[in-house]
């Protein structure tokens, strides 16, 4: 089973994410961007440069996400593993589709979809660590161009439409609650995702 982490810069879905090392500790860890691979560090370069292109950004993440695909969450999904990743694809239909906003690309967040559609692997849950965007880039200490408020708020209005579109994969959590209470809510959904299977 796969399940993925999302929300905003500073939602605290690291926090989180290393929490659950010890609630589950035979499952797999990963995150996207990847930090074990050259293409995870050539995302690295990207998020730190304010002259990247965006679309170009876009192919690094999504290069990025297919080398984690067949590296990491195929393998381990084959052999029946819990695969808990920070980040994953919906991170690239909600922020990318932001950074393309005023692009010539008409419909950016559809545009997105589309390339991934062809090979990647739809989470089965995915828990959104719902925060403001003034906490989030306050959180997160505003050190790269992605973490501003102003740019979260429209990738805020892009996760809300993915879970509009998808109601049944997506759960909530208030992730302006104390870390220890955000973590119980993840840790609770969790355990009835893992009931449900
Ligand atoms: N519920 C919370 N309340 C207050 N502060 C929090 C909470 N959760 C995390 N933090 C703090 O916010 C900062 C960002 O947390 P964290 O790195 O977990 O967020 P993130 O969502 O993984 O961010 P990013 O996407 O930028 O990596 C850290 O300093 C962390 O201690
Ligand atoms: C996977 C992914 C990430 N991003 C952005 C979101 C963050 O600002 C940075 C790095 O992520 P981290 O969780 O803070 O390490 O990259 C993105 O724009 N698109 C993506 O697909």
């Amino acid at each position: 089973m796969l399940v993925t982490l999302e929300g905003l810069d500073g939602s605290g879905k690291t926090t989180v994410w290393e929490a659950l090392h010890d609630v589950y500790p035979d499952a797999v860890f990963t995150r996207e961007p990847t930090d074990d691979s050259w293409y995870g560090e050539a995302v690295n370069r990207a998020i730190g440069d304010d002259d990247a292109d965006p679309l170009a950004t876009l192919f690094l993440f999504t290069a990025d996400h297919a080398d984690h695909l067949s590296r990491v969450v195929r393998p381990a999904l084959a052999d029946g593993e819990l695969v808990i990743s920070d980040r994953y694809s919906d991170s690239r239909y909600a922020y990318q589709a932001a950074s393309l906003r005023d692009s010539d690309i008409t419909r950016p967040m559809e545009y997105i979809m589309g390339i991934h559609a062809a090979f990647s692997r739809t989470p089965d849950k995915t828990i959104y660590l719902d925060v403001d965007p003034e906490t989030a880039a306050a959180r997160s200490g505003k050190t790269n161009k992605f973490e501003q408020a102003a740019y979260l708020a429209d990738v805020r209005a892009n996760y809300e439409r993915l879970i509009e579109a998808e109601p049944e994969r997506f759960i909530r959590v208030d992730a302006t609650q104390p870390p220890e209470d955000v973590l119980d809510a993840v840790e609770a959904a969790l355990a009835d995702i893992l009931d449900e299977q």
